[in-house]
């Protein structure tokens, strides 16, 4: 489809800049149809989001003008919506039950590790605009980090992705590319003394360094097919974001083509099991069974441009938010592993949601 529009459809801020794209010459739907017209340089660069599935249709669009500024944005204070209407998906017990049932399966030997989610639909009392949550999002992240991405190629509806993810799927610049998985959790404390605690004893968490490793692992592997050097620590680092503690490990590698896209690397790394599980095909259809589709939750965002680089990053912490700009879904996942809990994994969704919820200004759900 080719489509005419002035205004600003993608929007990436991270620590080292922003990337707007605005205007669309074309959209796309399918990935393979965007990776090739980009490679056959029939459009000179890509913006959008890619689903968690990635047979769904895809909001790409190859804008019409792409610009780079080197600072992030500076953000904005949170808003000062109010939930009039919350639904959970599923609720508190059927999310254990799920986790319960997840964890049976892993210690039958099915699968090694799931990462399940849940999601959240809100009805705001008034309307938010996109570019306006995006600048809250921002201003509510240590880094930063925020995006802004209209589906409307994907959804017609008028619907946008906004979020605060702190994980990059990749970065490519000429030969480089650069990963930087995160999986492990655990709440921020506004107490000094044990938010210190808390991050001590994730960085010796057994189990958390297990799910984080299948993460690391799939990276390596994947990355080896297209890259030589590829050179991880052998121990993650402690992140953090507002809301949530996390382990993470820098990943860096040097393509043998730099001519590969930064699109076509997101489409063979992701989704990592930083957001599917292990092994990927068996993970993937639990997810199916059991959450049904996750549309672009979980899936990735970003850019591409003619010479191939680009920075994508993976889709959590994220909303979509409806063209009436009232009524949103937003998500929240875990890595399931042997040694899990039902309830503190549980938990976990309460405070990864809260990077939304606290952008939007809402205290607390029912
Ligand atoms: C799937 C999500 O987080 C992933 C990224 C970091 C830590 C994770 C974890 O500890 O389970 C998840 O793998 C999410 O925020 O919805």
């Amino acid at each position: 489809m080719v489509v005419s529009s002035n205004s600003e459809v993608f929007v990436l801020s991270r620590p080292h800049g922003t990337v707007r794209g605005g205007g669309i010459a074309r959209t796309y739907t399918d990935v393979d149809e965007a990776s090739a017209a980009l490679r056959a340089g029939e459009i000179r660069s890509l913006t959008g989001a890619i689903p968690f599935d990635v047979r769904d249709r895809a909001a790409l669009v190859a804008p019409a003008r792409l610009a780079f500024d080197p600072s992030p944005l500076a953000g904005s204070a949170p808003l000062t919506r109010r939930a009039i209407s919350t639904v959970l998906h599923p609720d508190a017990d059927e999310h254990r039950e799920r986790i319960a049932h997840a964890i049976k399966r892993i210690v039958a030997g099915d699968v090694e590790k799931v990462v399940l989610a849940r999601s959240v639909d809100l009805l705001l009392d008034q309307k938010v605009q996109p570019l306006e949550l995006l600048d809250a999002l921002a201003g509510g992240n240590v880094e930063h980090n925020a995006f802004a991405v209209d589906l409307d190629a994907a959804t017609g509806s008028g619907s946008w992705l906004l979020g605060a993810s702190p994980e990059v799927l990749l970065r490519k610049s000429g030969s480089t590319v650069l990963c930087h998985p995160y999986a492990g959790s655990a709440p921020r404390s506004a107490d000094p003394a044990e938010d210190e605690a808390t991050a001590k004893r994730l960085a010796a968490s057994a189990k958390d360094l297990a799910e984080h490793a299948f993460v690391v692992d799939h990276l390596r592997e994947r990355l080896s097919h297209l890259c030589d050097d590829v050179d991880a620590p052998s121990t993650p680092r402690l992140q953090s974001t507002g809301e949530v503690w996390h382990l993470a490990t820098p990943i860096r590698a040097t393509l043998r083509d730099p001519s590969t896209t930064a699109l076509d690397l997101a489409l063979l790394l992701g989704p990592t099991p930083a957001v599917c599980g292990t092994p990927s095909d068996v993970a993937g259809q639990i997810i199916r069974d059991v959450e049904g589709e996750r549309g672009f939750y979980a899936g990735s965002v970003g850019w591409c441009d003619a010479a191939g680089d680009g920075e994508w990053m993976v889709a959590i912490r994220c909303l979509e938010l409806a063209g009436d700009r009232r009524n949103l879904r937003t998500w929240a996942g875990g890595g399931i592993v042997e040694g899990s809990d039902p309830q503190a994994e549980l938990d976990e969704t309460g405070f990864k949601l809260r990077t939304v919820l606290n952008a939007l200004g809402i205290a607390e759900l029912p």
